[in-house]
């Protein structure tokens, strides 16, 4: 993996939207202004930037291991593949998935590996992993892991004052203890100069926090009002953070997930293998995802202007998590239907 200062530069000609940068030291201070900031960008586009934020060291090691595991015979990683039932834990096959609704095919290969898998390493608490994987569980897996939920911990405690939910209720809706779809992911598009091509299609995220590392353009998002898409510029040490549905749901709507997709890197970037490095927080697996209206008169004020049900899931985060990997693979499609069985919060009837 090169570093950073050795890739061709991002290109300074094609629509781009810049993203707050949140200071991760400031947030660990509560910093009023620094508070103010993230609150601002989780709010109005639910993405920004967050530098200082302690996993700098580990993130190259998570990197080479994607790498790695990667490099793996087909044969031998497809021994870990998630299946079709709406697991999402282990390997995902480049082609395995739908990005849009008439079944085009992803091009992204992944491995995902379950925080339950991290914390009780060596025990196996949900399913077995490439030997890559295992190899590093302790020396990169588990730090890297750690050092995420810190991070997310951090912000989650920021919206739980903002939202005025009592000290700890997003935490405890987030228990390291209990088994929830929370996991960490290595991501490859391979080399394609084809930069309009879809790798990962238009989502929201399914879970509460992403915590994201990337070194190739390709990230673009919709902003709310704008027509086209935008990318969204890898800065070095910089990760990119974002809100999932599952955040947005408990707060009424307040935290904003926005639709997200990948495509290949631009400019001089293009025809380069692109990877990323993610770390999800979700809901653990029993805690239904409904806006927290009964626990804080903000929540509750912002359920009052939103159409009657919107954040009434009557699912469990489990439910809600397999339903929507179920139906992105393609093995499971039988028409445009699938695509929408897998869609979050952003095809709800609009406020
Ligand atoms: O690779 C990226 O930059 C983003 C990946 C992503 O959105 C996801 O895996 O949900
Ligand atoms: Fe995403």
């Amino acid at each position: 993996m090169p570093v950073a200062e050795t890739l061709p530069p991002f290109p300074d000609d094609v629509p781009t939207h810049p993203l707050l940068v949140v200071d991760y030291q400031l947030i660990k201070k509560k910093d009023p202004s620094e508070v103010d900031k993230l609150w601002e960008a989780a709010t109005k586009l639910g993405f920004w930037y967050l530098k200082n934020h302690e996993a700098d060291d580990i993130v190259p090691e998570m990197f080479e291991l994607g790498k790695e595991t990667m490099a793996l015979p087909l044969e031998e990683k497809m021994k870990f593949e998630q299946g079709d039932e709406g697991m999402s834990f282990g390997y995902k096959a480049a082609g395995a998935n739908a990005v849009d609704a008439t079944g085009e095919l992803d091009t992204v290969e992944f491995l995902n590996v379950a925080k339950d898998d991290a914390l009780a390493w060596p025990k196996q608490a949900r399913r077995a992993y490439p030997p890559t994987a295992n190899a590093r569980m302790e020396s990169i897996i588990i730090p890297f892991v750690k050092k995420s939920l810190e991070v997310n911990y951090a912000i989650l405690d920021v919206f739980n004052d903002k939202l005025g939910l009592a000290p700890g209720t997003l935490r405890k809706f987030h228990s390291e203890e209990e088994f929830s779809g929370s996991e960490t992911r290595l991501i490859k598009n391979p080399p394609t100069h084809n930069t309009t091509k879809q790798a990962i299609g238009s989502h929201t995220d399914f879970g509460s926090l992403s915590f994201l590392h990337n070194r190739l353009g390709g990230l673009q998002v919709l902003v709310p009002g704008a027509e086209t898409w935008q990318y969204v510029k890898p800065i070095p040490y910089h990760a990119i953070c974002n809100i999932g549905d599952a955040l947005s749901i408990f707060s009424g709507g307040i935290l904003r997930s926005n639709l997200h997709r990948v495509v290949p890197p631009p400019g001089r970037q293009a025809g380069l293998e692109r990877w990323s490095v993610v770390f999800f927080l979700r809901p653990g697996n029993s805690v239904v995802l409904r806006a927290l209206a009964e626990q804080s008169p903000i929540i509750a004020d912002a359920v009052k202007n939103a159409p009657e049900g919107k954040y009434e899931t009557g699912s469990t985060s489990f439910e809600w998590f397999s339903r929507r990997i179920r139906n992105q693979r393609i093995k499971n499609r039988t028409g445009p239907e699938t695509w929408m069985a897998s869609r979050g919060t952003e095809h709800k009837v609009e406020a």
